[in-house]
């Protein structure tokens, strides 16, 4: 067993006879998936992924990623959104925890998914007697956050290295023809890697979006593809009975038509913290929209259980949990009988830190039930490079199927452009001119 899905815990909230009612459904949701003639269908280009992907590209994301190792102490990685969730998630979850101080030839940064000039000035800092390289990474080329901090860091990196070298070490990662990106690397020379047309950012870390950065951070990328590959199986079977995928799918939207309206990915490992960053982004960015969707949040346990417990077990009755639950940890720690026992937990000693952590998990699992919150289960052996590959592959495929049994498209994300729009005319960006004069009377108010 590599994943398996278990909803028994939300039995008490549903019927098992409520996933055949969507039976029929969900024969329609993966045929759109795979004939491609669904809502978004310009934008399914990551089903078939694990496949057909460009094997010579690949192979371009291996050389490059040994060149960076080969020359550069850290690696960062500007973008923001599904240009940079998936790298993150990956190298967080697969890497040391203290990956960038410890065990890793080059460390990997992130730039570009925030507007802040501290941060940017801090990472400046801390890169200064490094040898580094860029990778930036944004399909449309034209993203304001990332085009910011690139102008910085590329004048940074000229500056350091001059300009003939600078073009060996900044790394782009765009369409294949068009934006503003493709543009600057065809007149300067840099190595580009291309985001298919047809798959959307968040859809995109098994494409060169994710590989370049998990490669340069010395992971397997080949094993990453074979566990997305072999998912690609896995989770082929329009039956809904006997396809995890699916029934994950079918369960969230019978449970948020019952009332519930959030949905809590909860991990007991920080490593998997920007993995459920990238969850969150994967299925809000996919449901959020027409007034719908299950709101997606996350939780670390047992850490936030001494923050949000409280209102997990007892607030508003409008959750649902999604455990993401990883049975063996990468390193086993035993707890040691202390003589004097002051501290009263000599009954753990002998135990491993990960049988307290699996007691946590079983004991809030029984109390989160009983306070009305029904359980989902994803269950993974451990967490390494083949098991990410296949999770990634099982939650895009779930988040498509259940997009499409929630009734709305799951591949675009209209919403996002007003915050933009704003932003711009506040900003005085050249024809919003009449949105600027209206929103600073609206400020002024
Ligand atoms: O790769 P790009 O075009 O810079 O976009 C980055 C992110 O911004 C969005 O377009 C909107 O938030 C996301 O869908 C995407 O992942």
């Amino acid at each position: 067993m590599s994943i398996s899905f278990d909803y028994t815990n939300a039995l008490g909230f549903m019927k098992d006879s409520e996933i055949s009612h969507l039976k029929n459904f969900i024969y329609q949701a993966h045929s759109w998936l795979h004939e491609k003639n669904g809502a978004g269908s310009d934008f399914v280009g990551w089903v078939d992924w694990p496949i057909l992907y460009d094997k010579d590209e690949f192979a371009r994301v291996k050389k490059a990623a040994a060149r960076i190792q080969n020359n550069s102490d850290a690696l960062v990685v500007i973008g923001i959104g599904g240009s940079y969730l998936g790298a993150r998630a990956a190298i967080e979850s697969l890497s040391h925890s203290f990956h960038n101080q410890i065990g890793q030839k080059t460390q990997v940064y992130f730039a570009g998914q925030n507007i802040s000039s501290t941060y940017l000035a801090h990472l400046l800092e801390l890169l200064k007697d490094k040898d580094i390289s860029i990778n930036v990474i944004s399909k449309s080329g034209t993203t304001t956050e990332p085009a910011i901090a690139f102008r910085i860091l590329r004048n940074y990196l000229e500056n350091k290295y001059g300009k003939q070298e600078a073009r060996q070490r900044i790394f782009v990662t765009t369409d294949e023809s068009k934006g503003a990106l493709k543009k600057l690397a065809d007149k300067e020379g840099y190595e580009a890697f291309v985001i298919p047309d047809n798959i959307g950012g968040r859809y995109s870390v098994l494409t060169s979006v994710g590989l370049l950065p998990i490669a340069a951070a010395g992971l397997d990328i080949d094993q990453i593809m074979l566990g997305a590959k072999d998912a690609y199986y896995k989770y082929n079977n329009p039956d809904v009975q006997t396809n995890d995928c699916y029934q994950y799918a079918a369960v969230r939207n019978i449970l948020y038509s019952k009332g519930i309206s959030n949905e809590l990915l909860v991990t007991y490992e920080p490593s998997l913290r920007y993995l459920s960053e990238w969850w969150k982004q994967l299925f809000g960015e996919s449901e959020g929209k027409d007034q719908k969707g299950l709101f997606p949040a996350s939780v670390e346990f047992t850490t936030d259980l001494h923050s949000m417990g409280q209102f997990i077990q007892e607030g508003k009755r409008n959750l649902l949990e999604t455990v993401l639950q990883v049975n063996s940890p990468k390193i086993e720690l035993t707890i040691e009988e202390d003589p004097e026992n002051i501290d009263g937990l000599n009954f753990l000693a002998g135990k491993t830190m990960d049988e307290v952590n699996k007691k946590a998990f079983e004991g809030t699992v029984l109390a989160h039930i009983d306070g009305g919150v029904p359980n989902l289960l994803v269950e993974l052996d451990q967490i390494n490079e083949y098991n990410f590959g296949e999770l990634v592959y099982f939650f895009q495929k779930a988040c498509g199927i259940s997009a499409y049994i929630l009734g709305v498209n799951p591949f675009d994300q209209p919403g996002v452009e007003a915050y933009k729009r704003n932003m711009f005319a506040l900003l005085g960006k050249p024809g919003f001119e009449s949105e600027k004069l209206e929103l600073e009377k609206l400020l002024q108010k």
